[in-house]
């Protein structure tokens, strides 16, 4: 089931980052409590590393069990691992290296130390994507459980950012990624926001998550928000393509609201 987006207006991009830690704290101690573990997929970009940031300050960080989160990536630069352009390094900076996480759950996808090619890179992160599914699948004794295990681990949270052209991971406007219907993850290689390779969650891929939440600031993503929210085609506006299979947020500042109508404003207002 996949269902309306819902949006959540902030005053500012401070607020908002605020305010999304704090639901992402929270998001991760319920899981925990239901699950025992929890696994979020993190974003680059100015608002998804400030949101970071917020949740290293917060003082209720400590009410999550760290050592118990899975973190992997909807998108990384293909850059070599110490390059200060990587989503990845910049997350270290921001909270993974304050935490007590387990670095065997922390999934970086390989950068150009590892592999030649993007789409190495992106085939090897689309297999160890696998084999956390088929390990979930092994572990998960519920009778409810799928007869097979599926290409993807259960992802309770995605967060992604969006660009003022609307991309959303590295899914960029009429690019092979953003049409891709198959495969979990994608090499990128002319992307028009530099570092130019790159690999990315697909939009299949990041469907499969019980929550996506679209987290946007600034006037300069205006436009892209208001696009995305009216329905537009995600080959041309990447951002109106995510949707969480129990919820997708869009966690935004007024000044990344200003563009969208009032109508849809109320209409998709959270408990609206
Ligand atoms: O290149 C990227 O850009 C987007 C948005 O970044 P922003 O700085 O404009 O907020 C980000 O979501 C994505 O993960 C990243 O690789």
């Amino acid at each position: 089931m996949s269902v309306d987006p819902r949006v959540s207006i902030h005053p500012d991009s401070s607020v908002l980052m605020a305010a999304i830690a704090a639901r992402l704290i929270t998001k991760l101690v319920d899981v925990q409590d239901k699950h025992g573990e929890a696994t979020v997929v993190l974003t680059g970009g100015t608002v998804g590393i400030g949101t970071l940031k917020a949740v290293a300050d917060s003082p209720a960080a400590p009410a999550v069990d760290w050592s118990k989160v899975n973190f992997w990536w909807g998108d990384e630069r293909f850059v070599p691992a110490e390059d200060a352009d990587r989503n990845t390094r910049q997350a270290s900076e921001a909270l993974l290296s304050h935490l007590p996480v387990d670095p065997e759950r922390i999934h970086a996808p390989a950068s150009s130390d590892d592999f030649a090619t993007p789409e190495e890179a992106a085939e090897d992160y689309a297999r160890r994507l696998r084999e956390a599914a088929q390990a979930e699948h092994a572990a998960d004794m519920s009778d409810d459980r799928p007869d097979q295990p599926g290409v993807l681990p259960r992802l309770d949270v995605v967060l992604l950012g969006v660009g003022p052209d609307a991309h959303v991971a590295s899914l960029f406007p009429e690019q092979g990624g953003i049409r891709e219907k198959e495969r979990t993850v994608v090499g990128v290689r002319n992307s028009p926001k530099p570092p130019p390779q790159r690999i990315s969650l697909t939009l299949p891929a990041i469907n499969t998550a019980a929550e996506v939440w679209m987290v946007v600031a600034g006037e300069d993503k205006a436009g892209a928000v208001g696009l995305a929210l009216a329905g537009a085609n995600p080959v041309q506006v990447p951002a109106a393509g995510p949707r969480g299979t129990s919820r997708t947020l869009w966690l935004i500042d007024e000044n990344a609201a200003s563009r969208v109508p009032q109508q849809l404003v109320r209409k998709y207002a959270a408990g609206a």
